[in-house]
C-alpha cells in the first residue's frame, strides 16, 4: 500500500487491558461499590468479569454511548455472607486472569477450578501455585505445575511473608500484591532469582493499589510490603491501551504518514509509553501535545527505507511483536534482547515471530533472550497468528507494505482489541483523505 502524499489519521484506542483488569479485581475486593469509566471490553476483560462473578462480585453496565462500550458499576465480593461453594473459572488465554484470580479465590471459602484455552495449559503458573500452597491454601494440580488446577480454601490467608521467583513473569508479583490487602496480616513479598521482566507492570500494580487507598511500600529492591487494608469503592477512568496504540503508530512509520492518538496520558505506568523512545529509532518523529501523541513516519516510510535497531525490550516485552514487524520491514538487521520470557506469552512469540518472518522470505533467528532479524520480508503469504492478538496485529503491519499478506484468524485481536479491523480500515481511509 502506498500513499502519494503524506496524510494523517486520528485513532481513538479503547481502554488498557492491564489497568482494566486490575481495577475490576480491586473493585471486587473493595468494601463498597465502584464505578469504572471507559473500561476495556474485550475477551480478557470479559473473562475477568466472569471470574469475579463466580467469586460473588456483581457488575452492572452503565450505558454512556461510547463506541467502546458501557462504564461498569461493580458490587464487591460479599466476603461475610458467601457460603462455601464449588466454582469453575475459565481463564481463556489471559495471563491477568490465570495469575491474578487464584489468590482472590484463596480468600473465599470453597473450591475453585481453573482451566483455559489449550495454550493456557502451557503458560508458566508454577510460582502462583507454589505461593498459594506456601500461604496455606490447598492447590490440586495433578503435579503438573500448570493449568488446570483447583484452589481449595477455608476462606482467608494468614501467612504474611513469601519469597517467589518472578523471573518468568511480572504477573507473579502483581497477582500476590493485588490480593494481599485482604490477607489477614497483609504480605511481605520478596523476589529471589534472575531479573523480573516487564517491571513497569509491577509499578502499575503499586500505583493502582495506592490509587484505591491500599498502603504499599518497597522496603528494598525486589521486595514489597502490602498492609492489610479495607478500602472503600472507588471511581476511576481507564487510560487508553498504549500497547494497542502500537500497531497504529507503526502504520505511520511504515507508510510515512502521521497518526495521532488522543488522550495519551501525561504520566503513566503503561509499558506502551516506551513508543516515544522506540519509534524515533526507526526514523519517526513523535510529538506529545494537547493530550495527543502524534507519530510521523519517515518520508516514504518503508518504501524509502529505514534502518533496523538493537533494542533491549525487557521492560516492555509486550511491544515486541509490533517492534519485530517494523524490524522485518527495515533495510538493515535488528536485534531484540531481554525478552526470553516471551516464550511463555500467548504463544512462544520468539519462535512464532521467527517462523512467520521466514515464511515471508525474511531471515530471522532466535537467540537465547530474543530474536535477530537479518533480512527483511520479501513476499506475501498466509501469516499464522497462533491465537495471539499481537501476532495478528504484527501481520497487519507487514501487510501494509508487502503485497499479498493474509492474516490468519484476525478475530484473535478481540483478546484485547475488539474491532481492530474496523479501526484499521478507518485509519487507512483517513490517510487517503476519507473521513476523519
Ligand atoms: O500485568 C500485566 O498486566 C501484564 C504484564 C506483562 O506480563 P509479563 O511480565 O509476563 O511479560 C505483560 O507482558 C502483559 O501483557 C500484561
Ligand atoms: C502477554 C500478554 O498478555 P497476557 O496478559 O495474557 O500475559 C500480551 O497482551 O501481550
Amino acid at each position: 500500500m502506498s500513499f502519494e502524499q503524506s496524510g494523517s489519521a486520528s485513532v481513538r484506542i479503547p481502554g488498557s487491558k492491564s489497568l482494566t483488569n486490575r481495577y475490576l479485581l480491586l473493585a471486587a475486593l473493595a468494601d463498597s461499590e465502584s464505578v469504572i469509566h471507559a473500561p476495556l471490553h474485550s475477551r480478557d476483560s470479559a473473562l475477568m468479569i466472569a471470574a469475579l462473578e463466580q467469586l460473588g462480585a456483581r457488575f452492572e453496565r452503565l450505558e454512556t454511548g461510547s463506541p467502546f462500550g458501557p462504564d461498569l458499576r461493580v458490587s464487591p465480593i460479599p466476603f461475610d455472607s458467601l457460603s462455601a461453594n464449588q466454582r469453575s473459572i475459565d481463564v481463556g488465554l489471559a495471563g491477568t486472569v490465570m495469575r491474578f484470580v487464584p489468590p482472590v479465590a484463596a480468600l473465599v471459602a470453597g473450591s475453585t477450578h481453573f482451566d483455559g484455552d489449550p495454550h493456557a495449559r502451557v503458560r508458566p503458573m508454577g510460582p502462583v501455585i507454589e505461593s498459594l500452597r506456601a500461604l496455606g491454601v490447598d492447590v490440586e494440580d495433578g503435579a503438573r505445575g500448570s493449568l488446570p488446577f483447583t484452589v481449595s480454601s477455608a476462606g482467608g490467608v494468614e501467612v504474611d511473608e513469601l519469597s517467589i521467583d518472578a523471573s518468568g513473569s511480572s504477573q507473579f508479583v502483581s497477582a500476590l500484591l493485588l490480593a494481599a490487602a485482604r490477607f489477614k496480616n497483609g504480605l511481605l513479598l520478596k523476589h529471589e532469582g534472575p531479573a523480573i521482566p516487564s517491571m513497569p507492570h509491577v509499578e502499575m500494580t503499586l500505583e493502582v493499589l495506592r490509587q484505591v487507598g491500599v498502603e504499599v511500600s518497597s522496603p528494598s529492591e525486589n521486595s514489597w510490603r502490602v498492609e492489610p487494608t479495607r478500602f472503600p469503592g472507588f471511581e476511576i477512568t481507564v487510560e487508553p491501551d498504549l500497547s494497542n496504540a502500537g500497531p497504529f503508530l507503526a502504520a505511520a512509520v511504515v507508510l510515512g504518514q502521521s497518526v495521532s492518538i488522543p488522550d495519551w496520558p501525561k504520566e503513566t505506568t503503561q509499558g506502551g509509553n516506551h513508543w516515544l523512545e522506540i519509534l524515533p529509532r526507526f526514523g519517526a518523529s513523535v510529538e506529545l501535545a494537547q493530550g495527543s501523541l502524534t507519530v510521523t513516519g519517515p518520508a516514504g516510510g518503508a518504501r524509502a527505507g529505514f534502518g533496523g535497531i538493537d533494542l533491549d525490550l525487557a521492560a516492555a516485552g509486550e511491544l515486541a511483536p509490533t517492534v519485530a514487524a517494523l524490524c522485518a520491514l527495515a533495510d538493515s538487521p535488528s536485534r531484540l534482547r531481554g525478552i526470553a520470557h516471551l516464550r511463555g506469552h500467548e504463544t512462544d512469540r520468539l519462535a512464532a515471530l521467527t517462523a512467520e518472518i521466514k515464511r515471508l522470505g525474511g531471515e530471522a533467528e532466535e537467540t537465547e533472550d530474543g530474536i535477530c532479524v537479518l533480512s527483511p520480508v520479501s513476499h506475501g503469504g498466509l501469516m499464522h497468528t497462533y491465537a495471539d492478538h499481537r501476532m495478528a496485529t504484527a501481520a497487519a503491519i507487514i501487510g501494509l507494505v508487502i503485497e499479498g499478506v493474509v492474516v490468519e484468524n484476525v478475530e484473535t485481536t478481540s483478546k484485547t482489541l475488539p474491532n481492530f479491523t474496523g479501526l484499521w480500515q478507518d485509519m487507512l481511509a483517513q490517510f487517503s483523505g476519507g473521513r476523519r
